[in-house]
């Protein structure tokens, strides 16, 4: 028996939902916590999530609104948006009295701040032992239990790989690693350069343009991974290159489908969280800091903050000066 029998899932949003379905899949005593007690109550008596629909939660399950039940588990995973990542952690320190490993399931980094998701769960409870989990995995999918595979950093090796065990089955497949930075890095810099791939498509620029897009963007990707001490082969791999490839190519990635209708000059899809949205402005001022150039990224950022029109942002990337490839 794993040494992490119980898990819970604190936000019952779509991918909280289906991790939750993951971890009951492995074997493990699940709660799912969900802020609000209403919805909370009204997902245990339904097993039905309206976030996640059509997935129908296992019975053995236990949904609820009391945070210090969840707390107990021998394992936390953090499904709330990026944003809410501190104040779902602040919430949970109080309730925690020992080592407890904590895995940050958003991806995105922390406005103001620029901290990525271990660091503002180091921050927040003294007592995490903090973890991500992050690649390419849609909640519907992982949920259905399609086959996924992702990748789980924590610092500690040995603990990166306890979790896989505590939530590896055949058809959610985690890969460990100790490099935390290159797993968070891949996940909050493809939902920018999702947009920008929507926005080739909704722009009609043809699909030769969608794989410039991609492999151009993974390129600023890795640079900024590079400049941060992320590894090659992280970046390469299923939290960087393999989510970008998922995220920049159907539009059920909700990030590319923001950048579809912004290239359509039509509204947001309403109701839908696209994190990119979040992450870019961030994501470009953490490059400037780190003299790095990312070019798609400071495109997505100006096009949402309206400093720019597309039409100018992709004239702006098609005249820039021809250079070595690298
Ligand atoms: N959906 C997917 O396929 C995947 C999503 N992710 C990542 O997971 C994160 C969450 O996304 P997703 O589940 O899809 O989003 P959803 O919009 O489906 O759900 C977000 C959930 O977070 C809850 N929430 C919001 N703010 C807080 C808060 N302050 N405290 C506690 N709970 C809060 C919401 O509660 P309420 O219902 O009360 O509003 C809601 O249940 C994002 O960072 C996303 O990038 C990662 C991989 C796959
Ligand atoms: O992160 C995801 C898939 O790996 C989900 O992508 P979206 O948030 O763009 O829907």
């Amino acid at each position: 028996m794993t040494a992490f029998q119980s898990v819970a899932v604190i936000g019952a949003g779509a991918w909280g939902t289906a991790l939750a379905t993951v971890a009951a899949r492995a074997g493990r005593n699940v709660t799912l916590w969900a802020r609000n007690a209403e919805h909370a109550a009204r997902i245990a008596s339904t097993r039905d999530n309206p976030r996640l629909p059509g997935v129908r939660l296992a019975p053995e399950i236990v949904v609820t609104s009391d945070l210090a039940l969840a707390a107990r588990a021998d394992m936390l995973l953090i499904a709330t948006p990026a944003q809410h990542l501190r104040g779902a952690v602040n919430m949970l320190a109080s309730h925690m009295a020992n080592p407890t490993p904590v895995v940050a399931c958003a991806k995105g980094i922390e406005h103001g701040t620029h901290k990525f998701m271990t660091d503002v769960i180091a921050e927040a409870a003294s007592h995490a032992q903090p973890a991500i989990l992050s690649g390419p995995s849609f909640a519907d999918d992982v949920a259905r239990g399609l086959p996924t595979a992702v990748t789980l950093a924590a610092k500690d090796e040995e603990l990166a790989s306890r979790l896989v065990q505590a939530l590896g089955s055949a058809t959610f497949r985690p890969y460990h690693t100790t490099d935390v930075r290159g797993v968070e890095i891949g996940g909050a810099a493809k939902n920018v350069l999702a947009i920008a791939a929507g926005i080739v498509v909704g722009r009609n620029l043809g699909a030769s343009a969608l794989a410039a897009l991609t492999t151009r963007g993974f390129s600023e990707l890795a640079r900024l991974g590079r400049a941060c001490g992320a590894r090659t082969e992280t970046l390469a791999g299923l939290s960087g290159l393999g989510d970008l490839l998922l995220s920049c190519s159907t539009a059920q990635s909700r990030n590319f489908a923001l950048g579809i209708a912004l290239g359509r000059g039509e509204t947001a899809p309403a109701g839908k969280l696209a994190e990119g949205a979040f992450t870019a402005p961030v994501l470009v001022e953490l490059a400037a800091a780190a003299n790095v150039d990312m070019p798609v990224s400071q495109a997505v950022a100006a096009i949402l903050d309206g400093r720019l029109t597309i039409d100018a942002a992709i004239e702006g990337l098609l005249t820039r000066p021809f250079k070595a490839e690298e």
